[in-house]
């Protein structure tokens, strides 16, 4: 039950980066629900290849994003989520992170039958897409080369400048490849 009767779903995604289906899924759930929180997933994971971006420097992409998109700042929360060892107690850690919600927005087999054990009402959202918007289409773009800027929101090329983020993917392949 909330503690102030607004209807919140929750949508949990690693955002490395934030792309154009994160968005429309988001405002698509914004039309259904009072509130979203974004939870940004495997919080503590960074500098890996398939993780590139700490949780701090997705809170901004995802911030800018959804400014760029004139979405009400009071309408959403963004909350980073680490991972922990036991699924079992995973949903009690996400409730303990988040404020009240009664939705959850996934399509993750795992978070579906996690959260659908402890009666939680989950919901499937549509993916817009899907071929090309993914954080893997994202970053498999940014280390060949291709054009990525398309699939994400100018903001987010702007972090991605200051941050230098695709030059740290590509150091990080060398890196990877170079342990193999
Ligand atoms: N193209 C899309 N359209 C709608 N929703 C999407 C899309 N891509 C991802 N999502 C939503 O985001 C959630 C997962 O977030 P995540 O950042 O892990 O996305 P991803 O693009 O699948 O990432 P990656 O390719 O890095 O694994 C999914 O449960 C899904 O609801
Ligand atoms: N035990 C756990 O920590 C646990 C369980 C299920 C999902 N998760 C996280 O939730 C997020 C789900 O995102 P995806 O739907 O993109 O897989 C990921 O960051 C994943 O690591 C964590």
């Amino acid at each position: 039950m909330n503690m102030d009767n607004k209807v919140r779903g929750i949508l949990i995604g690693r955002m490395q980066p934030i792309h154009k289906g994160h968005i429309q899924v988001i405002k698509k759930i914004l039309e259904e629900v009072d509130e979203i929180i974004i939870g940004i997933g495997s919080a503590q994971l960074s500098h890996e290849l398939k993780d590139p971006f700490t949780a701090g420097e997705r809170v901004v992409m995802v911030t800018q994003a959804l400014a760029e998109e004139n979405i009400d700042p009071g309408r959403f929360y963004i909350i980073p989520m680490e991972d922990i060892n036991f699924n079992a107690i995973w949903t009690a850690h996400v409730k303990m992170m988040t404020p009240p919600f009664s939705i959850v927005y996934s399509g993750n087999p795992l978070v579906k039958q996690l959260f659908e054990e402890e009666g939680y009402t989950v919901k499937n959202p549509p993916l817009y897409d899907r071929l090309h918007l993914s954080g893997s289409e994202v970053r498999r773009r940014m280390l060949a080369g291709e054009n990525w800027q398309e699939l994400v929101s100018d903001s987010t090329i702007e972090v991605m400048e200051e941050i230098r983020g695709v030059e740290r993917l590509k150091n990080l392949s060398v890196k990877e490849i170079s342990d193999l």
